[in-house]
């Protein structure tokens, strides 16, 4: 049979490799294993073999697949996909040209291409829709089975960097999949976070080598993928994810539902945010740990109501963040990340983009300039501000929020005199492929909390960290039903109202400091939310 290629189905898509056998089994063995349980596309990838045993195994895979009416596509070896009539090639940025591929092969074949950079699709899209019908992107993560890999783990964001250009550069043919290091307890939250900034294109698919390849039971594997990318949901939290633009919350009832979890908020956060978040964090009814201790980790996030609050103003070692998250994120249980001076210098941004790409964060809250920097908007900051950076304009700070809310799937609170608040969430539901959207760019609803400007809260140390601490302490007190929307936006406008309540009392930053912690210890049992003079409102 002879694929037309918008029959192809990239969603899971098998690249072989006969030195990671396990015992007893052949190359045959589990390719078929994994065309019975959901494979859609086999690739021959056999860097060790010699043509004439490539040729022969090419022969018996490519009789597999036609029994299974799954497409073949031959890896680097032009010359033996043309010998075993495969349905197409996948080549690198180090193998045969794209164009001299293709006058080989003719225009009905399958061409794969190894993409990882923004310049790689402007080439391909500059050939036009006849030369590459689909890329791989990676590696993603670190993964064993690529010996001297030229390129380092580019993290869901390098796929979405070329998730975008392919948007930016008009190639709308091009199908994709992600490559390198892709696993059960990976791939959900990569087929969540990669899709392009306009919510028009998520991946079309994943290829694995050795979650199948090396699997003592490559039917079980496949099964699990299959299921995992059938799933279309991805519940890092065990609460809800509303994105819809609702009513917006009541503040009452997740002040109760804080006062009756009491939840554990773990900080790993600089040691001037410390001492006064803890108390931030009693006095709003959470149970503060301040701990960067990786052998507690995950027994703190089994904790009922844990959650973690990473602040990244003393920079902790990466791989203790790091390990922290995965447990957070296994368990089910919400991180919120505090990227404090993101773009101050390349070795916090370098941090903050991996622990980014590494995991998946409930909410993420900064100020305009590192929101903007986020957003990878900073020009416009320079555009939109007067000389000394201060002022930046609201709808460049809403339009920065919205883009990092969408780009990593999170709430994102951008603190200020107005304080914005992003759901990107999509209600933790992805799709594979483009989907048709609404304008330019996807549904976030924001809201925005305000009570006017409280000049004196910049004028203690960790008045912004602490909101985190307050964020952190509302969301670790949810569980199902309950949605981290409402949490984040009750947390939000209590700090604010206690900010008010306090710089109308105090006599400077000493006593602000002393009578914002009872301002919020004050409201938070009082549970008056009507009586605060802070208003929050949804904004179109
Ligand atoms: C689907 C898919 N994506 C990427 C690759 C890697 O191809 P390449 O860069 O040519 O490296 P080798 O596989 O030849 O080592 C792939 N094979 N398949
Ligand atoms: C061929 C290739 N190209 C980039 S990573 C990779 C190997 C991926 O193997 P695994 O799925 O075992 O990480
Ligand atoms: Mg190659």
């Amino acid at each position: 049979m002879v694929f037309t290629k918008d029959q192809v189905d990239y969603s899971l898509y098998l690249v072989t490799d006969s030195t990671m056998l396990p015992p007893g089994a052949t190359l045959s063995s589990q390719v078929e294993e994994g065309l019975m349980n959901g494979v859609t596309l086999v690739q021959i990838r056999e860097k060790d073999c010699d043509t004439k045993n490539f040729f022969h195994e090419g022969v018996l895979i490519k009789k597999l697949c036609t029994d299974y009416n799954v497409p073949l596509i031959v890896n680097d070896r032009v010359d033996v996909a043309l010998a075993i009539r495969a349905d197409g090639v996948h080549v690198g940025q180090d193998d045969m040209p794209i164009p001299v591929v293709r006058e080989l092969l003719g225009p009905d074949k399958i061409i794969g291409w190894s993409v990882s950079k923004v310049e790689e699709v402007e080439k391909l899209a500059n050939w036009g829709p006849g030369m590459v019908d689909n890329i791989g992107i990676g590696m993603v993560f670190p993964t064993q089975t690529k010996k001297n890999p030229k390129k380092s783990p580019m993290g869901t964001a390098g796929v979405i960097k070329v998730l975008d250009a392919l948007e930016n550069c008009g190639a709308s043919w091009v199908k994709t999949v992600a490559i390198g290091g892709l696993h059960p307890d990976n791939i959900q939250r990569v087929l969540y976070q990669c899709s392009s900034t306009n919510g028009r294109r998520y991946l079309d698919g994943i290829a694995v080598v050795s979650d199948i390849m090396a699997s003592e039971d490559a039917g079980l594997s496949t099964r699990i993928l299959r299921d995992l990318l059938d799933s279309n949901s991805y519940k890092f939290v065990d609460f809800g994810l509303s994105n819809e633009a609702l009513q917006v919350s009541n503040i009452n009832a997740a002040l109760h539902q804080v006062h009756f979890a009491r939840p554990l908020v773990q900080h790993m956060t600089n040691k001037v945010h410390q001492n006064f978040g803890a108390n931030v964090t009693l006095a709003v009814f959470g149970s503060p740990i301040m701990s960067e201790v990786v052998s507690e980790v995950k027994d703190l996030s089994n904790i009922p109501y844990a959650s973690l609050l990473i602040n990244t103003g003393t920079i902790a070692p990466l791989d203790v963040l790091k390990a922290a998250v995965t447990a957070y994120n296994e368990s089910k249980r919400p991180v919120v990340l505090d990227p404090v001076g993101y773009s101050a210098t390349p070795t916090r941004m370098s941090l903050n983009n991996d622990l980014l790409s590494y995991g998946q964060f409930s909410c993420i809250k900064c100020n305009a300039s590192e929101m903007l920097s986020l957003a990878e908007l900073s020009d416009e900051r320079m555009k939109g501000v007067d000389s000394s950076g201060s002022n930046i304009n609201n709808d460049t700070v809403i339009k920065a929020t919205k883009i990092v809310a969408y780009r990593y799937k999170t709430i994102a609170v951008c603190t200020g005199e107005y304080d914005f608040i992003a759901n990107g969430t999509m209600g933790g539901h992805y799709s594979l492929g483009t989907q048709e959207i609404r304008g330019d760019s996807p549904s976030i609803p924001c809201f925005v909390v305000h009570g006017g400007n409280i000049p004196i809260m910049g004028d203690i140390t960790a008045s912004g960290c602490s909101l985190g601490s307050t964020i952190t302490s509302f969301l670790g007190s949810l569980s199902f039903p309950n949605e981290a929307q409402n949490a984040v936006i009750a947390a939000v406008t209590l700090y604010k109202a206690a900010g008010k309540l306090a710089a109308s009392r105090c006599k400077g930053s000493g006593s602000f400091q002393v009578e914002f912690i009872d301002a919020l210890y004050q409201l938070s049992r009082e549970n008056i939310p009507e009586k605060w003079d802070v208003k929050y409102e949804l904004i179109l």
